[in-house]
């Protein structure tokens, strides 16, 4: 199993938005499906390590998020739906930034901005296109070697080339090894994506979904 979650239980305040008891997954290409405001981002978050949880955790059968959170979130990463960064900042800065905190190989950044088409890497976020800053989150998710990597509405606002390219590079990285969780209210089987599997979020768990 590259992912087990246990007894996980995710709240905003007073309200319980996640109750999975049980879930796991081997290694593939996982499509997590839910309505709106069913949860998806949360779970997310969640399980990159940016909101606390009650509840286990596990990467490789190894790495617990909650007691070795540092080689955990080494090797899972997010894509976040809709990206932010400091409008100052370069994409140049932020890629030599994440880069070297994921340790990723030599030549990564430039292959991946390469494939992606991130042009303008020297001019600041506040005067890139939201298609651009949604390139550079996506290249961001890839760096290092991830084992497994989370790409929440990955297709948002690029563009026709930058959403082939992607795929692109999700079945290469797949190759390697990489599991891939990928949410979208656009079915990933219409764009050419051989999924190991598909959830849903709903009534705060993940249940399997037919493909
Ligand atoms: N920071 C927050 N504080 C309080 N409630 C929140 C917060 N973030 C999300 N929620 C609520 O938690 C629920 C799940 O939201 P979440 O964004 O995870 O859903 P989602 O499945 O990603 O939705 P969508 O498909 O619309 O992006 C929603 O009811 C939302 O209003």
């Amino acid at each position: 199993m590259v992912l087990e979650i246990s007894n996980l239980r995710q709240r905003y305040g007073s309200r319980e938005v996640l109750y999975i008891p049980s879930w796991q997954i081997s290694t593939g290409i996982y499509w997590i499906q839910g309505e709106n405001g069913a949860g998806k981002s949360t779970l997310f978050r969640t399980l990159a390590g940016m909101l606390p949880f009650t509840g286990t955790i596990l990467l490789e059968q190894t790495f617990n998020l909650a007691t070795n959170p540092v080689a955990y979130r080494l090797r899972l990463s997010l894509g976040e739906a809709e990206p932010l960064y400091p409008a100052f900042l370069t994409p140049a800065d932020l890629l030599a930034f994440v880069a070297e905190a994921r340790q990723s190989p030599a030549g990564q950044v430039e292959e991946l901005t390469g494939v992606l088409g991130i042009n303008y890497l020297q001019h600041p976020f506040g005067s890139c296109s939201s298609g651009m800053v949604k390139k550079v989150s996506l290249a961001l998710s890839f760096l290092g070697r991830p084992s497994v990597i989370i790409l929440d509405e990955p297709l948002i606002t690029i563009d026709q080339e930058a959403r082939a390219a992607l795929f692109t590079l999700i079945r290469a990285y797949h190759e390697q090894g990489t599991t891939f969780l990928l949410s979208s209210h656009q079915s990933f089987r219409d764009e050419g994506l051989a999924l190991t599997g598909s959830y849903s979020l709903a009534n705060k768990n993940l249940v399997p979904v037919c493909l």
